[in-house]
């Protein structure tokens, strides 16, 4: 079975557009997983454009599934992360203007780096993961740093996939898939993954432990809830 986890940056996003407390991010959560989610995702940014730090604390109190927190190993999201104690800790090495995640780690020029945080991490019981693109010699050397798991980054299979090209955009993830499953390596995905291309994505990458999806998700539920809540608006009005 692959867990699904909510990333629920775009709530946050939505929430600090008003400057109030709607959605409320600890409320969202609790139902996700009423829902049967599995997990929940926050990717606090240093500029805490979406999720906030306390929102972190605040969530680590009510998550009952895998609490998984993203973000650029830097000091004070190192510190946020020892003293939340989620259950696991995903890496990526995302520049501080980046509007979006957008490569993965180069696990052979970052191999001590990354080693020496990773221990750290798992010292303290936190299991880790590290974003690396499709490519078995960042797989091959995402072993070396000693991490439990690879989120693999999925959105060149996602603009694959949108423009017909699935079997092209998915050959990289499987043969990178087959390396990590070699090695012993859990494998995690996310970035751009939606209900259109997940489902070609799992069939394709065996042992595929958890999904991360926030955007297309979000998306997907608005979209998905407008009819009703038009209606309802409408019952209302009558
Ligand atoms: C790590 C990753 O793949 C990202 O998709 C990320 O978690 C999303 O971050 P934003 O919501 O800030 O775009
Ligand atoms: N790790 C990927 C993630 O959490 C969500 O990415 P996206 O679905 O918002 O692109």
């Amino acid at each position: 079975m692959t867990k699904l986890s909510v990333n629920i940056n775009k709530l946050a996003t939505l929430r600090n557009s008003r400057g109030g407390n709607v959605p409320n991010l600890v409320n969202s959560a609790k139902d996700i997983e009423s829902f049967g989610a599995q997990g929940i995702t926050i990717h606090p940014r240093p500029d805490e454009r979406h999720i906030r730090y306390q929102d972190a604390h605040e969530l680590k109190s009510v998550v009952q599934t895998e609490f998984n927190i993203e973000g650029n190993p830097i000091p004070k999201f190192i510190d946020l992360v020892l003293d939340v104690k989620p259950t696991q800790v995903t890496l990526v090495p995302d520049a501080e203007d980046a509007i979006t995640s957008n490569a993965g780690w180069d696990t052979i020029k970052n191999k001590d780096f990354l080693k020496e945080v990773i221990s750290t991490f798992k010292s303290h019981g936190i299991r880790t993961s590290i974003f690396v693109d499709p490519n078995e010699e960042m797989v091959k050397g995402a072993v070396e740093t000693g991490t439990d798991r690879i989120e693999l980054y999925t959105e060149s299979y996602a603009k694959a996939f949108s423009v017909g090209k699935q079997d092209e955009g998915i050959y990289p993830f499987a043969q990178a898939a087959k390396v990590a499953n070699e090695v012993g390596l859990g494998i995690n995905a996310g970035h751009d993954l939606s209900l259109e291309n997940v489902k070609f994505f799992k069939k394709h990458i065996p042992n595929l432990l958890e999904v991360s999806i926030g955007h297309a998700l979000i998306c997907e539920s608005i979209y998905l809830g407008l009819e009703n809540v038009v209606n309802m608006y409408l019952h209302r009005l009558k």
